[in-house]
């Protein structure tokens, strides 16, 4: 069963975390200098229970699967592209393969489900759980076994090893069906929760409410009476998809592998959501790469209290804009370790006070 997504998350050290805060004082700059830079390296040595901590091993695991919901017209591209999309990661040619190898970062892509199954590729761990998920607004998006299956595939990609954990997904429609689990997770309306995705018209962006609309009106009363982690599990199994379950499966296990986790966009930062209302602890291991273009993203971040670090108008997904934010992390952590302290360089300090 679900038992082990209710185990303690691992703590944090906050010893490690004082040290390097007392070790910011003593770098060769004003106190503060570096702004949030000076926050991450705190965070990383918190999480890692060192004072120096160092990114090591960055995984990258994007989560791939098909969503019944796009037969509602709620995508700009056909469902064919997920499958497309998972030979083009395998290859190297998608955005997220590029930057993963650009950034020194390992990437390993899972098929959880597509509609037609996959040739067999190099490169690709190729679970097919089903041909995707049902379509919302007639049936519940999954069965309780593939609800299971999918935490549990996400779980396993999760490597206590690694000093960074990325979560990417791919499936065309899963802008609707992430907007679905928010608005189920937050009781919001469709309107709040949607965005045009891949680029839809009006006519789409309308398609994609009523779909929404239909999927709430239909399986709402299973969830509205349920709180925490029953009524996450319940929304994600009614209205979610396998990789957006796979996501919150592999949030909270590295949570409790005491592995730090920076978040994507919009579909991953609602599987983020949902991750911390089925254990709250999860939240403490988050880190938010950027804000998405997509509208609904804002709703999501703020009801985690989430203020990503980056805004560059993206809206790919695939775990893209975290890759990208890496190159932050890694700044932030470099100068937290090589920068010269005040005794070191004989330059005077300030005498304290900050
Ligand atoms: C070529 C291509 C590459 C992508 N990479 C990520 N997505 C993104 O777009 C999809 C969600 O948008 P919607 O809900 O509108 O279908 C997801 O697969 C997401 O990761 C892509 C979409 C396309 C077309
Ligand atoms: O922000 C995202 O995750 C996103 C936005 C649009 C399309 N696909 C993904």
């Amino acid at each position: 069963m679900n038992d082990w997504l209710l185990r303690p998350t691992a703590a944090i050290d906050p010893t490690a975390r004082a040290a390097a805060r007392a070790r910011q004082r003593q770098l060769t700059k004003p106190p503060g200098a570096l702004g949030r830079l000076e926050i991450l390296a705190e965070d990383f040595a918190g999480w890692q229970g060192r004072a120096v901590p160092r990114l090591e091993r960055v995984d990258v695991c994007v989560f791939a699967a098909d969503h019944g919901v796009a037969a509602r017209g709620v995508s700009a591209f056909p469902q064919a592209v997920t499958g497309q999309m998972i030979a083009n990661f395998a290859t190297g040619g998608a955005a997220v393969a590029v930057l993963a190898r650009a950034g020194d970062a390992r990437l390993t892509v899972v098929n959880l489900g597509t509609v037609e199954p996959l040739p067999a590729a190099a490169g690709v761990l190729d679970l097919q759980l089903a041909p995707g998920s049902a379509d919302f607004t007639l049936t519940p998006a999954l069965t309780p076994p593939l609800l299971e299956a999918a935490l549990a595939a996400g779980r396993a990609r999760v490597d206590a090893a690694a000093s960074l954990f990325i979560g990417g997904e791919m499936g065309i429609g899963n802008t609707t069906s992430a907007a679905a689990v928010l608005a189920g997770l937050l009781d919001v309306a469709p309107e709040a929760a949607i965005g045009r995705g891949t680029g839809v018209d009006d006519a789409g962006l309308a398609r994609k409410r009523e779909a929404i609309a239909a999927g709430l009106a239909r399986h709402g009363g299973d969830w509205r009476a349920l709180a925490g982690p029953e009524r996450a599990l319940a929304v994600l199994q009614r209205v979610g998809g396998l990789e957006i379950a796979a996501l919150a499966g592999a949030f909270v296990a590295a949570a409790q592998a005491g592995v730090p986790v920076l978040v994507d966009g919009f579909i991953t930062t609602v599987a983020a959501l949902a991750a911390c209302a089925i254990n709250p602890g999860t939240r403490d291991w988050l880190l938010f790469a950027h804000r998405s273009a997509e509208a609904g993203h804002g709703r999501a971040l703020a009801a985690l209290e989430a203020e990503p670090l980056l805004d560059l108008g993206m809206r790919l997904g695939e775990g893209s804009g975290a890759v990208v934010a890496l190159s932050l992390l890694r700044s932030a952590l470099v100068v937290h370790a090589d920068m010269a302290t005040f005794a070191d360089a004989g330059v005077a300090d300030g005498g304290g006070g900050e």
